[in-house]
């Protein structure tokens, strides 16, 4: 039996983990990318006009919980590297690894239908149409922008903008600046700012626990992540970890939040709650509405504003499929392991998820499990039994995350790992049973 070919879309981190898993274990693939080089994401300046990558961005989780796991990062990079040696590290990858040769860069996928016999026609921007036996998106999930909706009421004469377009704060000098959210792109936004801008205000609508990137002189992503301890020890240890050192985030004026610790997705920063505490960020509260020149906030204070910048995330967007028969309505996208789609066993998702932690390991294991599927060394559960494993994944996020579009994928990173390694054990069981049982083909 000949092997199925594949069509990955897109090379960023996670399409070039997929494309490498492939290519190493002898099935045939297209990789296609819209821009003229990989990365993705960490492309400055990236052509395909995805990337929101700015000029002072540094990655907030350490180098040795980011790197795939059979290529480390050079030993001479810092804990947490800057955007221009992450791109460099990718692309050393795609050499190292030998697969360059079938990545098609400046082509997009600009369709990808599922035909009758479940084999998808994908339509490219050169005009060509191919068909594959099978399809792994990775077109990423931070390039389309998520503005306020509904937008706040009234209207503003300054610049707004979402953090998709920032860059550097230059423009800035001398204004007063508002920055919108409580992730990460605010951090640093904010705090790149502070340093340029009359005022930078930092308003949301609700707080966060803010972590530092070190504790104990180590990357604190490498404390606490043993998946063998609760759930509800770690997040104890992280809470007094966390009162041991930063306090209360009314310290620095900022809102108690108003869920525990590691019910969002964390807010990584080492320099802002210095900021706050140096009176170079003033928190407010959520806009209540635009006035013209002036920003009303919801406690009735009134200031300033050149720019906003909304950091509000981002939409989880298939532009190539039709809507009806895959989307992802305020981000939601129920996925068997966060891979599989129940009711198409041949599509399947790399890097669709929202570690506490780095994505590129994880895409990297995801795809080593899409190539067991394709190789036919596992078998799948059937379809009720993997919705039923959705069902009950969502139930768990859903109970312990804030809900917003932002938290509909969430994963704990190692715990991740541990799962994804059982349930690729067992898929093999169910393999050779089914083969054991003559009915092997009819499962794939
Ligand atoms: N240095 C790095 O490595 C960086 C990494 N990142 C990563 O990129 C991803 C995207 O981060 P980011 O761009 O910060 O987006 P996020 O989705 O993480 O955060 C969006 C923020 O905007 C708020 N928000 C959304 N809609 C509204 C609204 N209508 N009114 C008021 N507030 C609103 C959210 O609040 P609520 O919680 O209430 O929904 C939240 O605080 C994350 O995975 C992040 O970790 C980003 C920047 C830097």
């Amino acid at each position: 039996m000949s092997l199925p070919r594949t069509c990955i879309i897109g090379a960023g981190s996670s399409g070039i983990a997929t494309a490498k898993v492939l290519h190493q274990r002898g099935l045939p693939f297209d990789c296609y990318e819209k821009s003229d080089r990989v990365g993705g994401n960490w492309v400055h300046h990236n052509k395909n006009g995805m990337s929101a990558c700015y000029r002072g961005l540094y990655i907030n989780t350490s180098k040795g919980r980011m790197a795939y796991s059979d290529f480390p990062m050079p030993a001479d990079y810092p804990d947490f590297p800057h955007h221009s040696q992450i791109a460099a590290y990718f692309d050393r990858y795609v050499d190292h690894f030998g697969f360059r040769g079938s990545i098609r860069f400046e082509t997009a996928v600009e369709r990808a239908v599922r035909r009758a016999d479940g084999r998808f026609d994908v339509t490219l921007s050169s005009g060509e149409t191919k068909t594959y036996d099978a399809l792994a998106v990775a077109n990423g999930h931070h390039w389309d922008p998520r503005w306020p909706e509904p937008a706040f009421p009234g209207h503003f004469d300054g610049v707004q903008m979402h953090a998709h377009e920032y860059d550097e704060p230059d423009a800035w000098k001398g204004q007063n600046v508002l920055v919108l959210g409580m992730g990460n792109s605010a951090m640093d936004i904010a705090v790149e700012a502070s340093y340029v801008a009359k005022k930078t205000f930092l308003a949301s609508r609700r707080g966060a626990w803010i972590v530092p990137k070190h504790m104990f002189g180590r990357p604190l992503d490498t404390i606490i992540t043993d998946a063998r301890v609760p759930f509800r020890i770690r997040r104890r240890i992280g809470e007094t970890l966390l009162a041991m050192t930063a306090g209360s985030p009314t310290n620095y004026g900022l809102p108690m939040p108003d869920h525990r610790f590691g019910s969002a997705h964390p807010t990584i920063s080492g320099r802002i709650l210095d900021r706050l505490a140096h009176g170079a960020i003033e928190y407010r509260p959520n806009i209540e509405r635009l006035e013209g020149e002036r920003v009303r906030f919801v406690d009735g204070r009134v200031e300033d504003v050149d720019v906003i910048v909304y950091c509000t995330g981002y939409k989880v967007t298939f532009p190539f499929f039709d809507p009806s028969f895959v989307s992802a309505r305020d981000n939601d996208l129920p996925l068997f392991r966060r891979v599989f789609h129940p009711a198409y066993p041949n599509l399947f998702f790399v890097g669709l998820l929202q570690p506490l932690g780095a994505i590129m390991p994880l895409a990297e294991v995801q795809s080593a499990w899409i190539a067991d599927y394709l190789l036919g060394e596992y078998a799948l559960p059937s379809r009720s039994e993997m919705e039923r494993d959705v069902a009950h994944e969502r139930e768990a996020m859903f109970d312990r995350y804030v809900a917003s579009p932002r938290h509909t994928m969430q994963v704990d990173f190692d715990d991740y790992l541990l799962h994804l390694d059982a349930e690729r054990a067992r898929g093999r069981r169910r393999a050779r049973d089914l083969r054991a049982e003559g009915r092997f083909a009819a499962a794939r």
